[in-house]
């Protein structure tokens, strides 16, 4: 049994992980080790218990590494491009989609989307913004922008994937893009659930985030969910 018994029909995971990671400089981002583990695989570790299929996006021609219960696809020119490939690959009713680059992902945040995902068929993980927020124009502070009702959306997000098959179409033929999912749902009408994400979802996307990685994996790796 899943965590998609809360919800009528067949959960599964699908995992963007076909980018370049030229912020990082390391070469793909998703084969990237931290203590020893990609950042793959201990994205497919925390969302493989919880579903009942894992699907990646890779770059053309790079094979899943041994020991990641998965199946892979190739994944497109754009994240947005790879997570419509993945969609179309899978005939689950619900769908988590969660990038290979948040490598920290309590099952805390999994359960709460999957509890919400009934309310509108779409939810996402976000958190607050907690930092003073402006506009900059050419290097100079160009005024504040009030972050009160501000959130900062993470991964996973969760929907049902009949809409979310939808609204990627929909963006495909009219050309629209979006940085993430819930962005396209939003963009056709739907209704998007916040649900609270966690500090430790952070995306790595630079060295810095890289180096920040290595020190929560080193309480990660002796606690789980409750370092
Ligand atoms: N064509 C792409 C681009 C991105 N992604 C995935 O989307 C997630 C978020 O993207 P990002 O952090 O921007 O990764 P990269 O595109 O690799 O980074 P960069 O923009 O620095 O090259 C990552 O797991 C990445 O592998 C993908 O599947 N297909
Ligand atoms: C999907 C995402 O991680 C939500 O915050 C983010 O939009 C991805 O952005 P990127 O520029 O593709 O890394």
């Amino acid at each position: 049994m899943t965590g998609a018994c809360l919800l009528a029909g067949r959960a599964a995971a699908l995992i963007p992980a076909a980018g370049s990671g030229t912020r990082l400089g390391r070469g793909p981002k998703a084969f990237v080790e931290v203590a020893g583990r990609s950042l793959l695989a201990r994205s497919v570790a925390a969302l493989a218990p919880l579903v009942d299929e894992v699907l990646v996006a890779l770059p053309e021609g790079q094979d899943l590494p041994p020991g990641v219960p998965a199946r892979a696809i190739t994944g497109g020119a754009t994240r947005q491009e790879s997570v419509r490939r993945l969609l179309r690959a899978t005939s689950a009713e619900v769908v988590l989609v969660h990038d290979a680059a948040r490598p920290f992902l309590p099952s805390r945040v999994v359960h709460a989307l999957l509890e919400a995902i009934p309310e509108t068929g779409a939810a996402t993980a976000a958190l607050p913004v907690a930092d003073t927020l402006v506009r900059g124009e050419a290097g100079r502070w160009g005024g504040l922008v009030p972050r009160e009702g501000l959130w900062a959306v993470q991964t996973p997000q969760g929907f049902r994937r009949e809409l979310l098959l939808r609204a990627h179409e929909a963006a495909h033929a009219g050309g629209f893009g979006a940085t993430d999912d819930a962005g396209l749902v939003a963009w056709l009408g739907g209704e998007v659930v916040l649900v609270p994400g966690d500090a430790r979802l952070f995306k790595v996307t630079t060295p810095g985030d890289l180096a920040l990685a290595h020190a929560v994996a080193s309480l990660w790796d002796a606690g789980g969910d409750d370092a």
